[in-house]
């Protein structure tokens, strides 16, 4: 992991308007990326199909009544760990530390739709983005309206770039009160000139120096995604349960 500077103030990486959203660019290193990568692709974990993604779950299942649990592979032990003690400051997963995992892998153009993440887990993630970019968007899921003037306020949508490698956190209302998803025709504009909505985390990107080299520069300036993009959503599911299956006794 590379940011030490995390450690001493995490209040320093927050973004935008969304409350309780956090963006650190380069929170793994380069080899940590290819190891994590290789891990993954060569796993036997099954592969899920699902509409415009698909994914692995590690960790166990998770139901609407909790966990079944299941071993988590050695080479996702110290990353899980390291979020468990980065994220402490902002108690992102209360007072336990994350127990799942769901890797995502996105072939180009596709997407996951704005949605708020299941009630089982406890709301605080991590998402941890590896190989090609992504922009992800927090759209309120209601708008207040100020009663004196009948106007609508307060919050806005916002979207924010996830270049590899980055860790996005996010809690409390960002997780309820927002939902977040991935357009699946890219809409990356170089500088955010054609996205929808304003980019909150442009100042992290220096000089967008970063959006021009390594994998993902083709990516963001041609407004197409070109490579795979994998994430891994590390997240606490308080209740564990043995199976669905009622006790027989
Ligand atoms: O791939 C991502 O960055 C988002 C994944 C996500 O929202 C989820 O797993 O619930
Ligand atoms: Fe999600």
């Amino acid at each position: 992991m590379l940011i030490d500077q995390m450690r001493c103030n995490l209040e320093s990486f927050k973004v935008g308007s969304v409350p309780d959203l956090y963006y650190l660019p380069d929170y793994v290193s380069v080899n940590e990326e290819i190891q994590l990568l290789k891990e993954i692709t060569s796993s036997k974990q099954a592969w899920v199909q699902l509409s415009g993604r698909s994914c692995q779950n590690i960790g166990g299942m998770v139901h609407e009544k909790g966990l079944i649990p299941a071993p988590i592979p050695s080479y996702l032990k110290n990353l899980m760990n390291q979020l468990d003690i980065d994220s402490q400051q902002i108690r992102l997963y209360g007072d336990q530390p994350p127990n799942h995992v769901l890797i995502n892998k996105y072939g180009p153009g596709d997407g996951i739709m704005p949605h708020q993440d299941g009630p089982a887990y406890y709301p605080g993630v991590s998402i941890l983005s590896l190989g090609a970019p992504a922009v992800m968007t927090f759209t309120p899921k209601w708008v207040e309206v100020d009663s004196t003037n009948d106007t609508a306020c307060t919050q806005q949508e916002e979207s924010i770039f996830l270049l590899p490698r980055s860790l996005l956190l996010f809690k409390s209302e960002a997780y309820t009160a927002y939902l977040h998803g991935i357009a699946g025709t890219n809409k990356l504009g170089q500088g955010g000139d054609n996205m929808a909505s304003p980019v909150c985390n442009l100042h992290l990107i220096q000089n967008c120096e970063t959006l021009h080299t390594a994998c993902c520069g083709q990516a963001l300036i041609s407004g197409k995604t070109t490579g795979t993009r994998f994430s891994l959503t590390v997240r606490r599911v308080p209740r564990l349960i043995k199976s669905l299956l009622p006790n027989r006794r």
